[in-house]
């Protein structure tokens, strides 16, 4: 199968000390690949390398030719509560070429696809800055979706939600990728959220990594090498908890 994504030796260094390095992986239409790490590790860095928008940068990213194949919503995007526009034009500024101050109907209906596969709906026409932290998830989704882009590049689309809002924003991105053969580059602290959508997991801390699918990545060697000090995975129901060994009597 030909990947839609090729990193190779992807490192990043800032003032003398390695960010990660040697990131290589291939992304295939339809793949969900979660990244995670504790705060700080490079996960933003690395969707920001694979951009090019990193400086200090080595390595190559091949296989998107065109910018607009890649749909990029970064962390933490800000909309002030008194914004006035509506939520189906904040989507329709996503479409390329967006000089004219009117929509064709094949544009409308790009529109009207990207919010419903968002389940966005209806709130279509509400401010966007009157919506939930989930609603607004959703719309920044929808408006790098309406130009239908090959791989989606989401820098922690559930930070700041509650439970239900984040699974509601993972199961739509897992739709989309699976019902439109769309990759997904997923960056979460979520490792439970990641195990339940991913297809592979990319696992960043302290300047090293490891690549795999859940039971390869998530396991207490890999683990321990990545943190340098005995870690133990400990199962809570469906949950999982890394804990360090020095508390791994601690009972769940
Ligand atoms: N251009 C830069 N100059 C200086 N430091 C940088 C630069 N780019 C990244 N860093 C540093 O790289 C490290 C990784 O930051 P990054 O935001 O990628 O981590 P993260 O895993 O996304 O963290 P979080 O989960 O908190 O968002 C941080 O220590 C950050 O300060």
């Amino acid at each position: 199968m030909s990947s839609v994504l090729e990193v190779r030796d992807l490192s990043v260094q800032v003032n003398g000390g390695w960010i990660f390095q040697g990131i290589s992986f291939q992304l295939h239409p339809g793949e969900f690949l979660a990244v995670i790490g504790p705060n700080g590790a490079g996960k933003s860095t690395l969707l920001r390398a694979i951009l090019g928008m990193q400086s200090n940068r080595t390595g190559e990213v091949a296989g998107t030719r065109q910018k607009r194949a890649l749909g990029y919503v970064p962390q933490a995007r800000q909309v002030d509560a008194d914004t006035p526009v509506k939520v189906f034009d904040f989507v329709s500024f996503g479409l390329t070429h967006r000089l004219r101050p009117w929509l064709t109907r094949a544009e409308k209906q790009q529109v009207n696809d990207a919010l419903e596969v968002t389940d966005c709906l209806e709130f279509a026409h509400r401010p966007i800055g009157k919506l939930s932290g989930g609603q607004k998830q959703r719309v920044y989704l929808a408006q790098v979706l309406v130009r239908h882009p090959k791989v989606l590049l989401l820098d922690e689309p559930t930070s700041n939600l509650d439970p239900r809002a984040q699974t509601q924003v993972a199961e739509i991105v897992s739709h989309i990728s699976k019902t439109r053969n769309v990759s997904v580059i997923f960056v979460t602290h979520d490792m439970n959220l990641a195990a339940k959508y991913a297809t592979r997991v990319l696992y960043l801390t302290q300047g090293r990594h490891a690549l795999g699918t859940v039971a390869e990545v998530m396991n207490t060697s890999v683990l321990s090498r990545l943190y340098g000090i005995p870690i133990q995975l400990v199962h809570a129901g469906t949950e999982m908890v890394l804990v360090p060994q020095e508390d791994a009597h601690v009972s769940v």
